[in-house]
């Protein structure tokens, strides 16, 4: 009776907690009951059977949506999300769903066919770049997505760039073959600085007509067809494509095929032999097994990079995309990483992102590239220097997950319990793991001995981070809720590194720092929604740098009695201005001879009150940029503190800043806004009002295209002018180019304005 009883409570419970989840949130119901069934097969793949890949792309090329059709056809949703009705699953977050923007990477693990996919859907939008950047770290290829119509944008350049940094293969699909000005022959190869572009299908039918493509490498054709009540693109013909069927395009597809097997051969040169050898009486013969064989390897050599399109709203091209991703985007084991070696068998993992869960604390994202995870085990963060137990291990599915019983190498997924670990950080089975693997990176390859710098670099792997470049002060409602504040914004600052928290030293307000106006948007959101915190801000200002003008010396006495023991240091210092080549806020330090050989902790006591004095400016408080310092001379007491000498340094930098004269620096952004030519002249003219200095105007099919740099100081607010001066048709991407001189008026009026003397 007794076990009736608890299984007719655990079904009454069950289906109690389906129907609050359906109530909650309609579209959580279908996924969590898909993801089990399709997860419960737990399969075992394979190395050479898991893709790790990313989309990535310009702001609306449409990542998410193709993500969601990727989801629809491996079987895990039921039916499909759109980006304009915000419901997809990738876009779970709130502010995702209300702007239609992708503004977190997601990650989903999904199978197609026999292989098991790890894809993370990235933001296209500028001030997220951090967040693409970090997830490219651990992927082993990626999809660059392109709005057909609109070929290669700005910020598709930039994640191209992280890419290329990152060395990962590509495949690119050209998406919104359904829109009237599309084209397959739009990206440009210097634009992308490729070598070579390999289109693999052609379109069938152009903008409203497109209903297909063929296939170059197989000659085959796929036509999707609606059934009588559905369009979701699961129906398709694929068959052979006859001369009789349409004699152009059996002709367009020779020629595109004899083109493709011309460039590979000239990238390949085992494909080289087949076409000269075996098959050079007939390229027709050549198989295709054998064409894809060849695809594959200069892909992954990244020689060229596979050209697919589609439309992924109108549910056409999604499958072949599938399809190449299995056959043309690297295994894990297909990378080369030079720190596994230094690991062997041992585990070695990535934290690559955090999330803040409410009930289970942070949820770190980890890929595994040697070695496996257990739930309920111990590891060793070697960043952070520390043990940390780990109770779960959870299969990403955007906002759901399932848990799974390991991890192997090749792998991502979501640990439960690491409380320290962050963005960057190398996590390892123990510390006696980590030594062993710092030994063996100690020596070279040959047994030669490496630098210490270099052995670090082996064991670390981080994500540059740029500066911020606007900040502003936030307050709670009442000076009770700043500790809720504060735990706040360090949650989101463990989930998002390009996020700086700093303390006015002035003021003692908190001062947010983010690197665009919508990234600090959605930060103030986020702490209203999800921490139930209602914020002020204040107005959003400019972080400016500062510079200095001239050389100059300064020396500096300290001489203090603490208890018995006398702190005594003279400091002798030389500032000169860099060559303005460094836009770093870390001065490079040398010693004068003679003093070269100071023990290792004074120097770094010296040059700890040397970067310290850079943080803020003699002048407005900004970070000091591009300077060379120079150690004249030192002389302290043995009894002196390391504390003491670096007050004393720290007191004798900021005489020699003020004493070389202060420049201001103002961050210069690279603005590329695409507008119609009805509205060319209105945005031309309020730029010029912007300080702003045209470079080009490019034509880009019916539009134009002006790339510019102009202020940050002048782009406030832009968007909501750009959008009324163009009635809503322009778009703009705004990028840090770097810093430059303010005028002396200019640099006048801005010092009058902090000081608030107008
Ligand atoms: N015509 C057409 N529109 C599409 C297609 N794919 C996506 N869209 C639309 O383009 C817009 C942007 O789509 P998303 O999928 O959000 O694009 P995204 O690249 O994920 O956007 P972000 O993540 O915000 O950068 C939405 O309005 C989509 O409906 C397509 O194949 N054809």
């Amino acid at each position: 009776n007794f076990v009736k009883t608890i299984t007719t409570l655990r079904a009454v419970l069950k289906v109690v907690v389906l129907f609050c989840l359906s109530l909650g949130d309609v579209k959580s119901l279908p996924i969590l009951l898909n993801l089990k069934n399709c997860h419960s097969k737990s399969k075992v793949f394979t190395l050479c059977r898991i893709r790790n890949i990313g989309i990535m792309a310009h702001i609306d090329a449409g990542k998410t949506t193709t993500t969601e059709r990727m989801l629809y056809y491996s079987g895990y949703i039921r039916t499909l999300g759109d980006v304009d009705d915000g419901d997809t699953v990738t876009d779970f977050m709130v502010q995702e769903r209300e702007r239609g923007i992708t503004i977190q990477s997601a990650a989903v693990t999904f199978d197609w066919k026999d292989y098991r996919i790890n894809l993370i859907d990235t933001p296209g939008h500028v001030d997220f770049t951090v967040e693409v950047e970090r997830c490219l770290r651990v992927l082993d290829g990626a999809v660059a997505v392109f709005d057909a119509s609109a070929g290669v944008e700005a910020q598709t350049l930039t994640v191209w760039r992280q890419a290329d940094k990152h060395q990962i293969p590509r495949i690119c699909f050209l998406n919104k073959m359904d829109k009237i000005r599309a084209r397959m022959y739009l990206i440009k190869l210097n634009s992308l600085q490729l070598k070579s572009l390999l289109y693999l299908q052609l379109p069938i039918g152009e903008a409203k007509t497109f209903r297909g493509l063929v296939d170059v490498v197989t000659k085959e054709q796929i036509i999707w067809k609606p059934t009588s009540d559905l369009d979701d693109g699961k129906n398709f013909e694929q068959k052979l494509l006859l001369e009789a069927d349409d004699p152009n395009l059996f002709q367009e597809v020779q020629d595109a095929r004899n083109n493709l097997i011309e460039q590979v051969a000239d990238l390949d040169d085992e494909f080289a032999e087949l076409v000269l050898g075996e098959y050079s009486e007939n390229l027709d013969l050549i198989p295709a097994d054998k064409l894809q064989s060849a695809i594959r390897r200069v892909t992954l050599a990244q020689k060229a990079v596979p050209v697919l399109c589609g439309s992924a709203l109108k549910n056409k091209g999604v499958q072949p995309l599938l399809d190449a991703v299995t056959m043309y985007l690297p295994a894990p084991n297909e990378r080369s990483y030079e720190f596994l070696q230094w690991y062997k068998d041992d585990l070695c993992a990535l934290a690559f992102k955090v999330l803040h869960d409410k009930c289970r604390g942070p949820l770190v994202f980890i890929r595994v590239y040697s070695g496996s995870l257990k739930p309920q085990s111990a590891v060793y963060n070697i960043n952070k220097s520390c043990t940390e137990r780990m109770s779960r291990l959870l299969l990403p599915f955007a906002d759901q997950q399932i848990e799974i019983p390991s991890l192997m190498p090749g792998n991502i997924a979501l640990t439960v319990g690491l409380k320290q670990s962050a963005t960057g950080d190398t996590i390892v089975s123990s510390k006696a793991s980590a030594v062993a693997a710092a030994r063996r990176a100690g020596m070279g390859t040959r047994g030669e001995k490496r630098s210490s710098s270099n052995t670090e670099s082996l064991l670390l792997a981080g994500v540059e981070i740029p500066d911020p470049v606007f900040f502003c002060t936030i307050e709670p409602p009442s000076t009770a809720k700043q500790q809720d504040l504060d735990n706040a914004l360090s949650c989101l600052q463990r989930e998002d590194p390009s996020l700086k928290v700093k303390l006015d030293p002035d003021t003692g307000q908190t001062v947010l720092c983010g690197m665009g106006e919508l990234h600090i948007e959605i930060i103030h959101d986020r702490i209203k929604r999800e921490y139930g915190i209602e914020t002020y801000l204040g107005p959003l200002q400019i972080a400016y740098r500062e510079t200095i003008l001239n050389a100059a010396q300064a020396t500096d006495v300290l001489d203090k009695a603490v208890g018995d023991k006398r702190h005594f240091v003279t400091a002798e210092l030389e500032v000169r201005p860099g060559l303005g080549e460094r836009a770093t806020t870390k001065p490079a330090i040398e010693y004068a001879v003679g003093i070269e050989e100071l023990p290792k902790e004074v120097k770094g006591a010296v040059e700890n009150g040397i970067t310290n004095s850079c943080i803020q400016g003699p002048l407005l408080g900004f970070p000091v940029q591009d300077i060379d310092v120079t150690v004249q001379s030192l002389t302290l007491h043995p009894d002196t503190s390391h504390t003491m000498l670096s007050a004393c340094v720290s007191r004798c930098m900021q005489k020699a800043l003020k004493k070389a004269g202060i420049q201001i620096l103002e961050p210069l952004m690279n603005l590329e806004i695409t507008v119609s030519e009805d509205h060319l002249s209105a945005a031309l003219a309020d730029l010029a009002q912007r300080r702003g200095s045209v470079q080009e105007i490019q034509s880009r099919q019916d539009n134009r295209v002006v790339v510019a740099t102009v202020p940050l100081a002048e782009m406030m607010g832009y968007s909501t002018v750009l959008r009324s001066l163009t009635s809503g048709s322009a778009t703009f991407t705004l990028e840090l180019a770097s810093y430059q001189a303010l005028s002396s008026q200019e640099q006048s009026a801005l010092l009058q304005r902090r000081t608030g003397l107008v």
